[in-house]
């Protein structure tokens, strides 16, 4: 469970009542809250004022029960025949992730990727706001980046201090990223969001998000891989058996039958429909509580 904490909104039943005074949110639930947050933006720009589970959950790509469930953290259960009042719970969700206020953000490293971060507008519309750039390169201090002043790291504990910055990104090569998020720590920084492909830590209380886009490709290419021996192996019933514990999904019990699961099997691999007949092993069940934990990626 995420330490992540919801206060009910006012209200009596509806859209935004609850009967919770406080109630953690589970981690998996807070990381797709971002996902509900886009596509409900994406409905406010298009004018739309009120959203079915089932349109939010088909735009944010996810399974509408699971969609329910997690917004029911928030207090939010929509109302009946109407649904989710897209300006609310665009406010809602973005109070529960701290979006409600201005973060701003020091940036460590100012090469390719730094540049790039700096550069990026679209992190103000989301409520953080880049306040410091530094970098160890003494040709880089007084160069400008998004009308920021690259400063020396040496100044890094002036430039937190100055701004009230709790959250950095680092962006230096591997062998520096060790060094820098135990400056970071030091100089009072209580999240971090590493480039860096190395492992790194932090002691307790500091929050560490990793952000390796090989490790990402990597994972693509396994996917890749996995399509095409199953293209070259006809009657493979791998997927099929991925495909049936959806079937098997406690909250939509039943909602894929057999012929569905031979349908999806032969869209996923391109083999011939009669080749894909479903998966008859038997396979767990779980409760709605485990289902994240056992969903295949
Ligand atoms: N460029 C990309 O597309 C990309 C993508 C994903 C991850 N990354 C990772 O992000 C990191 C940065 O990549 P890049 O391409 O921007 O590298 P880069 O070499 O262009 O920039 C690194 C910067 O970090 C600075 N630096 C080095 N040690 C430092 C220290 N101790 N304190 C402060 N600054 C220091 C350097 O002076 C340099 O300006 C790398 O770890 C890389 O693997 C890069």
């Amino acid at each position: 469970m995420a330490t992540l904490r919801t206060q009910g909104p006012p209200g009596r039943g509806g859209e935004g009542s609850t009967g919770r005074a406080a109630s953690a949110i589970p981690e998996a639930t807070v990381a797709r809250l971002p996902v509900y947050l886009r596509a409900l933006r994406a409905l406010a720009e298009r004018g739309t004022a009120t959203a079915s589970s089932e349109e939010l959950a088909a735009i944010a790509g996810v399974n509408s029960a699971k969609l329910r469930k997690d917004l029911s953290y928030l207090g939010s259960y929509g109302t009946r025949g109407v649904g989710y009042d897209v300006e609310y719970l665009v406010y809602q969700i973005s109070r529960e992730l701290g979006l409600s206020q201005d973060w701003p953000v020091a940036i460590i490293g100012i090469g390719n990727l730094g540049h790039a971060l700096a550069n990026y507008g679209g992190f103000v519309s989301r409520g953080f706001r880049i306040a410091a750039l530094l970098d160890a390169d003494p040709r880089l201090s007084g160069n400008r980046v998004a009308g920021l002043v690259i400063r020396h790291i040496d100044e890094l504990d002036e430039a937190i201090a100055e701004n009230g910055i709790s959250i950095a990104v680092i962006a230096v090569p591997p062998d520096a990223a060790q060094d820098v998020a135990n400056r970071l720590v030091a100089a009072g920084i209580t999240s971090i969001l590493n480039f860096a492909p190395a492992v790194v830590t932090v002691p307790d209380g500091v929050s560490l998000r990793k952000v390796d886009l090989s490790v990402e490709l990597q994972i693509l290419a396994f996917h890749e891989q996995r399509k095409i021996a199953n293209r070259a192996a006809p009657g493979a019933l791998r997927t099929a058996r991925t495909v049936r514990r959806l079937r098997e999904d406690p909250v939509n019990p039943g909602e894929f039958d057999d012929a569905s699961v031979s349908t999806a099997y032969a869209g996923a691999t391109s083999l011939p429909a009669a080749d894909c007949v479903a998966d008859t092993t038997p396979i767990p069940r779980y409760s709605y509580d485990e289902f994240d934990e056992v969903r295949p990626a």
